[in-house]
């Protein structure tokens, strides 16, 4: 029986066979299904009335699935739309989650994965519904408008299906932002897993992802079920993607393609829903081209990214960041936190931060440590600024006020220096060449900021 309450779903496609299955399987779920057959058709209906829901095709006839995402994102911002795809048509599906699509689905259309989308697209609608996520936005702490631009950008992908990159330096934040996407999102009540992809042995890494049967292999004394079926129905988080291997790179791809999983030594594949979110602190595209990173795989996680910029680029954030720690290792130490003075403070918000977010942590960590309890003062902080600054990469931020121009210029030329070097493995002709200076003068100032190793492999 239909009631006010019954979710309405508008389905749109010019061919009618399809159009009769979808509102068939809408009808047999108690739901209220509206077809339409064109582009044109879907935008009146979608300009007079109101849906929880629509599933669209590719070809309208007069027009595209991406023409009524379009409309639907003026029209009706709030209603999920899921896209029906040719098979094998990536490029489609993906410009479609980029228009605001939450996931796709290719023909021939299965009717469980069909089932499933419906599901997921009402979860969105009744998520949308309840509550503003609000109180989970406070976890990223920080309102200047860098922040500001992130949150915004985190509530719309929030509510999508999409894989989502998202990167930015070590310690900048990127787990908690995959937090929160998973927290402002329909899978909400679903397990959110996390996974160091650089910490796990080579060896271990399919049965850590896909599980394996007891006595599969020397060491398997249990049956384990694997990450991708412990996050099922929720979201995995694959932390330094970067750093997984070829060969699970590979694997990786079919599990997220497929969405299926076959755990090592058994026979029969398990269907995993669940959403990808991926992080490192490399450059994923620049791995992509030196062949550390599978082309197909690079382009199926990297349909959005979200950045997360350094703290040095959003220095308003400190004040109330530093309070926020604070409060935390207060609870944590059982004690009340204690003041940071102004000139502490100061300090605080005029260095650079290359270990971003983390470092502060650590900084505060150890100054309360090291103060009276009541007052933190700059001598407690330790930065390291005090005895030469780390001029971290890219630019902003700025010297340190003490520290004479001509030390700051040459601590940047080190540190530029060594990144260098430590990109070509030390290799000091291919350095040199990435930093637009001949051999010589290269070999110059490595001398010059006593930087010159001995018996160095490379010559000219
Ligand atoms: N905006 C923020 N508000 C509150 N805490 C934050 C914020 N950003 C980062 N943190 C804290 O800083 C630490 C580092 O953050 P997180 O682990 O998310 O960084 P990351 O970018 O994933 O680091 P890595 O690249 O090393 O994995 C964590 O303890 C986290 O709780």
């Amino acid at each position: 029986m239909m009631t006010d309450k019954t979710p309405r779903v508008l389905v749109v496609d010019d061919e009618a066979d399809l159009r009769e299955l979808l509102v068939i399987t809408l009808g047999r779920m108690k739901l209220d299904a509206t077809a339409a057959d064109s582009l044109g058709a879907a935008r009146r209906l979608l300009d007079s009335d109101r849906f929880d829901l629509c599933l669209t095709d590719m070809n309208l006839g007069d027009g595209t699935g991406l023409d009524l995402l379009r409309h639907a994102a003026q029209t009706a911002p709030e209603m999920p739309v899921a896209v029906i795809t040719a098979y094998g048509n990536m490029d489609v599906a993906t410009e479609a989650m980029k228009l605001g699509a939450y996931d796709f689905i290719a023909k021939p259309v299965a009717l469980d994965r069909l089932r499933q989308l419906i599901e997921d697209g009402l979860g969105i609608s009744r998520a949308e519904k309840t509550g503003d996520g609000g109180e989970e936005e406070d976890t990223l702490v920080g309102q200047g408008p860098a922040m500001q631009r992130l949150k915004q950008q985190i509530r719309k992908l929030a509510r999508s299906q999409a894989p989502i990159y998202i990167s930015g330096e070590s310690g900048s934040g990127k787990e908690r932002v995959a937090r929160l996407i998973h927290a402002l999102g329909p899978r909400r009540e679903k397990p959110f897993v996390a996974v160091n992809c650089g910490a796990i042995p080579s060896e271990l890494m399919e049965s850590e992802f896909f599980g394996h049967r007891k006595g599969s292999f020397t060491g398997a004394v249990e049956d384990r079920k694997g990450l991708f079926r412990e996050a099922d129905g929720g979201t995995l988080f694959l932390d330094e993607v970067a750093d997984l291997p070829l060969h699970m790179q590979v694997k990786l791809l079919r599990a997220i393609q497929e969405k299926t999983v076959r755990p090592v030594g058994e026979s029969k594949e398990f269907a995993v829903n669940l959403r990808i979110l991926c992080a490192t602190h490399r450059d994923l595209g620049e791995e992509m081209s030196a062949g550390r990173f599978r082309q197909d795989l690079y382009y199926r996680l990297n349909v959005i990214e979200a950045h997360v910029p350094p703290l040095r680029e959003r220095h308003e954030d400190i004040p109330v960041l530093v309070e926020h720690i604070l409060e935390r290792l207060g609870e944590a130490w059982e004690t009340r936190p204690p003041a940071v003075s102004e000139r502490a403070m100061s300090a605080l918000a005029g260095y650079r931060f290359p270990g971003n977010v983390r470092e502060l942590e650590n900084t505060l960590e150890r100054a309360l440590t090291l103060c009276d309890g009541e007052m933190i003062e700059p001598e407690h902080l330790h930065l390291p600024s005090d005895d030469g600054p780390q001029p971290a990469a890219g630019n902003g931020g700025g010297r340190h006020p003490q520290l004479p121009l001509e030390d700051y210029l040459q601590e940047i030329e080190k540190q530029e220096i060594l990144r260098a070097l430590d990109t070509t493995h030390w290799n000091r002709t291919a350095a040199a060449k990435k930093l637009g200076m001949t051999f010589r003068s290269l070999r110059y100032r490595l001398k010059k900021l006593e930087l010159d190793q001995d018996g160095a492999p490379d010559s000219e």
